[in-house]
């Protein structure tokens, strides 16, 4: 038999493959995503998300020094906000005293060193469930901004390091990081959601916070799940508009969009391993169908694969946990 070429020859025993292995994951790559709720001494487990918790601030400082402990340095909390509170321009996402200045203010003051990403969206505080302003069922784009803008401004007082937009809104980039500068805060960064597809996968995260929409879908605003070119489109836009980091959302999925992005930019590329891809892993390891530690493993190095440098993850501990052992 000739045969020169024997690409097995580097797969013969553990130390050649760790040699020639061309992509690893490291804690490092990771940020956290939190769910912060009202009350005292609160932990409650998300149905949908086995091992996932919604903390109140007091028990969410001790979830984030355990993190720390384990290397996890980057959280992106989002609040589940009483449905009183919620209004039609979701008034709350902008109270400096509301929940969520309290929660990322304790985090900061306890944890300074560690990078808070807050979430720029009307979604958890909207009485209507959806991430802008809606009048006779339209989502009202340049009304939005404004919100979007003092929600920001809030949050950045509050200690954020980086706002994230999750809302797909048009300009509101470039809007952002006007209303940042004007009030000093050029050293806080942005984070844009991309390419934020009209996904099923956001389910999970949505019973987190009781944050579905009331009526409709979020398909005027969010991507359609068929297009690619188009998240170039965005791309290029949130790099015109001052982006420090573009986000593809969900990530698995979405392989092939991380990629692209990777390969069209400079920018540091994030993804994001959402709430249903999470409950998927969960629930069949639960049933005894696949092996849920691996089957993480796999995932997470598919998406750093792909070209993601940063992963926002509901896996991170348990990651760091594994990695700890
Ligand atoms: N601004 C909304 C928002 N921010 C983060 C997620 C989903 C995250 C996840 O599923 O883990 C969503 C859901 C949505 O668009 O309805
Ligand atoms: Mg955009």
């Amino acid at each position: 038999m000739v045969m020169i070429r024997r690409p097995r020859r580097n797969r013969q025993t553990e130390a050649i493959r760790n040699l020639v292995q061309e992509t690893t994951l490291d804690v490092n790559d990771f940020i956290l995503p939190l769910f912060v709720i009202e009350g005292q001494n609160q932990k409650v487990e998300v149905a949908s998300m086995p091992g996932i918790n919604r903390f109140s601030i007091d028990t969410l400082q001790e979830e984030v020094a355990s993190c720390v402990d384990l290397g996890i340095k980057a959280f992106a909390p989002f609040p589940s906000i009483p449905d009183q509170l919620k209004d039609k321009y979701a008034t709350e996402s902008h109270n400096s005293e509301g929940l969520y200045a309290r929660a990322i203010r304790e985090i900061k003051k306890n944890f300074p060193d560690v990078v808070i990403f807050s979430d720029v969206a009307m979604d958890p505080y909207s009485s209507d469930g959806h991430d802008g302003i809606v009048e006779n069922g339209e989502i009202l784009n340049d009304e939005t901004l404004e919100v979007l803008g003092k929600m920001a401004l809030a949050q950045a007082q509050a200690g954020a390091d980086v706002v994230a937009p999750s809302d797909m809104m048009d300009g509101r980039v470039a809007h952002l990081r006007h209303v940042l500068d004007e009030n000093g805060y050029q050293k806080v960064g942005i984070m844009s959601y991309t390419a934020k597809y009209a996904s099923a996968f956001y389910g999970p995260f949505r019973d987190a916070l009781s944050s579905a929409p009331k009526k409709g879908d979020k398909k005027t605003y969010q991507m359609n799940p068929a297009n690619s070119r188009e998240a170039l489109l965005e791309a290029e836009l949130d790099i015109a508009e001052g982006a420090d980091y573009l986000m593809v959302k969900p990530a698995l999925a979405y392989l092939d969009i991380i990629k692209s992005l990777r390969e069209n930019s400079h920018l540091p590329i994030a993804a994001y391993n959402v709430s249903g891809e999470y409950a998927m892993v969960k629930a069949a390891a639960q049933k005894g169908w696949l092996d849920g530690e691996k089957a993480m493993l796999e995932s997470l190095l598919s998406i750093k694969r792909a070209g993601a440098d940063i992963i926002l993850t509901y896996f991170a501990k348990e990651f760091a946990e594994l990695q700890r052992r």
